[in-house]
Parts: structure tokens; C-alpha cells; sequence
């Protein structure tokens, strides 16, 4: 089990065949293992402190499985002098590396993973540690185990409201976008009037606003959050670009609302609002909870 790299097209015989295939770094540990006794009492990660190696030790990501758990198990077990003898714990050979690491109790007591962030910590790059980070808490590692800065209990969600509620319902409507209805032309009020009824039927429904540049399309907008937001209902206001998300209050691009992925289509929007709450921690939806209204900025985005 070590890695080999090769051309595409080299042939796999060739391959196989080559000098020095057969042997990688740990192979050459294992070797040293069964030739020289002191060598049995270093561990794998400290040998390059007394043997020499022409290449550095690669680390193991959680989610490579049985590689990372072989690494586990060269963290803390010295002496080995191969892959089978790593795998026997109590005279027992255990099928897998993860079943031998449990077996001694490696897995649950140890601080490996801590480990792991550590040493990413020094080479990786903050996206790749932040994957890391969240691939080592999918494995059920408990987020308070680390020492991260405090959260600030301000922006906590108090008696079961998700984030995403409180920031939406927080958003501060304008009085002049308030009684800017007032003042729409009559295509914009037939339009206002049938968007309201939709939002008011809440029954769902997909509606385009469309028209050259200049006819009042944001005005129209503008009116429409006032209003459902006066109403303490949830208008969420995307654009595909920042620019266009700014004219907009509470508008962001729609990749960044953590309501709406970037890809969403419209017939997704309620798949996509129901999924987003869930994973803020509640099991009741935005659009069960409180009318919710969706705005997309598209056509003349600047
Ligand atoms: N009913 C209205 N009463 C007063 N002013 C209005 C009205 N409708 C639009 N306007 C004004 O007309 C101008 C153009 O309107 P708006 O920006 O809403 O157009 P638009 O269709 O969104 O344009 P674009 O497609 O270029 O973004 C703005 O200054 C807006 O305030």
C-alpha cells in the first residue's frame, strides 16, 4: 500500500518492474525494523531524526480512510516490521487499520485529529484547512473540543429562531419605500397587485418582471420589499451580481444568500429555502413559519 507515480502511457509491467517500485518509505521503516533493534523504538513520524530519508513524510487526511488510519497507527506504535505486524494488536491480526487503531484505542482517546489540524496548519492554505476542518467534524469530533474563539452570544439564535429569520426580519424598511406604492404607474400597480396576491395566497408561484432599462422595474422592487417586509413577512432580495444586490435593501448575490444557492432554478426556490433551515438547526422551514417572498434581480444587472 504506497503510492507510485508514472507516466499515462508507460506500461503497467514496466511499471511494476521498475527499480525501487517495490519500496517506498515505509517498506524501507519496516526493513530497518527487522534489521536493527534500536530502530524499534522510534516511531515512524521521529525515524527521520535518525535515519536518513530522501523525501519527507506525507500526511494522511481523515477522509482517505485506511491511509489515515495506518498514519494513526504509525503515530503511536513502534517496532513494526510490516503491514500485517502494524495490524496485530494482542497477537490478534485485525483485518483493517481502522479495526486494529480501535482496537487500541487510538481512535476515541487520542488527540490525532487535533493533530492533523496542527501539521495542516503549517502547510496548507486556508481553504484546504477550512475543508480539513469541516471534514474532521462530519466525523463526529465535537466543535467545542477546539479552541476557538468564544461565540459572540449576540449573534446566537434565541428560543429556536434560526440566524437566517432574525437576520431577514431584522433587515429595516424604509418609510419612503413604504409609501412609494403610492406613486406606481399603472403598469407597475398591476404588477404590485398580482405579486401581493401571490405572496398573500402562499401558495408559491413564479413571476418575471421584465422591461427595457429605465422603465421601473427597481422602483417596482422597492416597493414590493417595503411592503411585504412592513407586513413582518420574509422578502428575500437576490441579484447575480454585488452591484445589483447593492440598490437593493438586505440584497445580496444570490451564491451568498444562505438561502439560495447559486444554482438554484425557480422551481427549486422552496426545495432550496426548506434545506437551507434545516441546516441552520430547525426542522420547521422559513416558508412554514413565516410567508416568505423571493426577488430576483436578473435582466440589466448591472
Ligand atoms: N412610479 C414612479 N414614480 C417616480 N419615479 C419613478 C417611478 N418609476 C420609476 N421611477 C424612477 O425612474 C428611474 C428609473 O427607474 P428604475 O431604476 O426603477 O428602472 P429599471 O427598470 O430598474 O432600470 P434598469 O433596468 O436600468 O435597472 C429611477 O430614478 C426611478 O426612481
Amino acid at each position: 500500500m504506497h503510492m507510485v507515480s508514472y507516466h499515462g502511457m508507460e506500461k503497467i509491467k514496466n511499471v511494476i518492474n521498475r527499480d525501487g517500485t517495490e519500496r517506498s518509505m515505509l517498506t524501507a521503516y519496516f526493513e530497518a525494523n527487522n534489521l536493527y533493534e534500536k530502530a524499534r523504538g522510534i516511531l515512524y513520524r521521529d525515524f527521520p531524526e535518525y535515519y536518513t530519508w530522501q523525501r519527507r513524510i506525507v500526511s494522511a487526511h481523515p477522509a482517505e480512510g485506511e491511509r489515515y488510519y495506518l498514519r494513526v497507527l504509525l503515530n503511536h506504535v513502534t517496532g513494526a516490521t510490516s503491514y500485517e505486524d502494524l495490524r496485530t494488536v494482542d497477537g490478534q491480526v485485525m483485518p483493517t487499520f481502522r479495526e486494529a487503531a480501535e482496537k487500541r484505542g487510538l481512535i476515541e482517546a487520542d488527540n490525532t485529529l487535533d493533530d492533523c489540524m496542527t501539521e495542516a496548519e503549517l502547510f496548507r492554505m486556508p481553504s484546504s484547512l477550512r475543508r480539513l476542518f469541516t471534514t474532521i467534524l462530519s466525523m463526529g469530533k465535537d466543535i467545542e473540543s477546539f479552541p476557538l474563539p468564544d461565540i459572540d452570544k449576540q449573534h446566537e439564535t434565541t428560543d429556536d429562531i434560526p440566524m437566517v429569520i432574525i437576520e431577514e426580519t431584522s433587515i429595516e424598511v424604509d418609510p419612503e419605500d413604504v409609501s412609494s406604492h403610492k406613486n406606481l404607474n399603472n403598469e407597475q400597480r398591476k404588477a404590485y397587485d398580482e405579486i401581493l396576491a401571490t405572496v398573500d395566497r402562499q401558495r408559491g408561484g413564479i413571476l418575471f418582471v421584465d422591461g427595457p432599462g429605465g422603465t421601473g422595474k427597481t422602483f417596482l422592487y422597492m416597493a414590493l420589499l417595503a411592503t411585504v417586509r412592513g407586513q413582518g413577512k420574509i422578502a428575500v432580495a437576490t441579484a447575480t451580481s454585488g452591484v445589483a444586490a447593492s440598490i437593493m435593501p438586505g440584497g445580496r448575490t444570490a451564491h451568498s444568500s444562505r438561502c439560495i444557492t447559486a444554482q438554484v432554478r425557480p422551481l427549486e426556490l422552496h426545495a432550496s429555502i426548506e434545506a437551507c433551515t434545516q441546516h441552520e438547526g430547525s426542522k420547521r422551514p422559513v416558508v412554514r413559519r413565516i410567508p416568505t417572498a423571493h426577488w430576483e434581480r436578473n435582466r440589466g444587472d448591472k
